[in-house]
């Protein structure tokens, strides 16, 4: 069974179509990226799988169930590009931050056990912030602040993660270090992962899975096919003149 089953989804905002029958399924274990040029509807089609945008046409299912009747969204975790903008003057901790993410299972108000607080450890060990504990979230660097809003979503353990284009505002050298942790997360913590990106060139090695779209799907398949696609099977991917094409051309 596959964790996301979309069916010829099709949206627009007003008059004009934003997405046209699109159809992709997510199997489990999957790391997903979808790539595509500005305003191509990636994040629409985020916002629909999340059910913050209503469907108009089309189905999705999460979990083998239709997406009106789900009701696990703790099983789904979801990071931002806008999650990296608290100001200096943020009165929380990183681990107070991370915390918040059990909120759900501790209770609003409740004081956390012994048992959150070990987890909350446990994952900004493995995202590498456990020396930042302490410091105020507003202090950090924009990647290092990403860092800790995945393991706010990692301290609920979701199966299913969804990212929207974690990298913007983070320097190369901390991109290749994000990538590792969600390699980490994929492969050693088992979650599958769907990444919205436009850095083609770094990810094609990284996931198992590619998505393009430019409203409507232009490309889905397993990685290492993507990256055997020739460059003029690239362009009439994503149309001549748009500049993204995988490292291997
Ligand atoms: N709330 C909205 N109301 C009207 N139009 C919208 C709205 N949100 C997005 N759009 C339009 O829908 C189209 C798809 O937008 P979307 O945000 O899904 O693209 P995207 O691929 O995520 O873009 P980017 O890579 O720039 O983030 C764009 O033309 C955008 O202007």
């Amino acid at each position: 069974m596959p964790i996301i089953k979309v069916e010829d989804i099709s949206y627009k905002y007003s008059k004009d179509l934003v997405l046209e029958d699109v159809s992709l399924q997510v199997p489990q274990g999957a790391f997903l990226a979808i790539v595509g040029p500005n305003g191509s509807g990636k994040s629409t089609l985020l916002k629909l799988i999340l059910g913050v945008l209503k469907i108009q046409k089309g189905n999705i299912e999460l979990f083998g169930q239709p997406i009106r009747q789900f009701k696990d969204w703790q099983k789904i975790g979801f990071v931002s590009q806008k999650a990296n903008s608290f100001n200096s003057g943020f009165p929380a901790t990183v681990f107070e931050v991370v915390l918040s993410g059990l909120t759900k299972k501790i209770g609003l108000f409740k004081i956390p056990r012994k048992e959150h607080k070990k987890k909350v450890v446990k994952v900004l060990e493995s995202v590498g912030m456990l020396s930042f504990k302490d410091r105020n979230i507003g202090e950090l660097s924009g990647g290092q602040q990403q860092r800790v809003f995945i393991a706010r979503s990692l301290v609920s353990e979701p199966e299913l993660m969804i990212l929207d284009e974690p990298t913007v505002g983070v320097d190369q050298k901390n991109v290749q270090q994000f990538y590792e942790i969600l390699e980490m997360m994929n492969k050693q913590l088992g979650i599958t992962l769907i990444l919205v990106t436009h850095d083609v060139a770094t990810v094609t090695d990284k996931v198992t899975h590619v998505a393009c779209i430019n409203k409507t799907l232009h490309f889905h398949g397993d990685a290492c096919e993507y990256n055997e696609l020739n460059e003029e099977e690239l362009s009439s991917i994503y149309g001549h003149g748009v500049q993204l094409l995988s490292h291997n051309h």
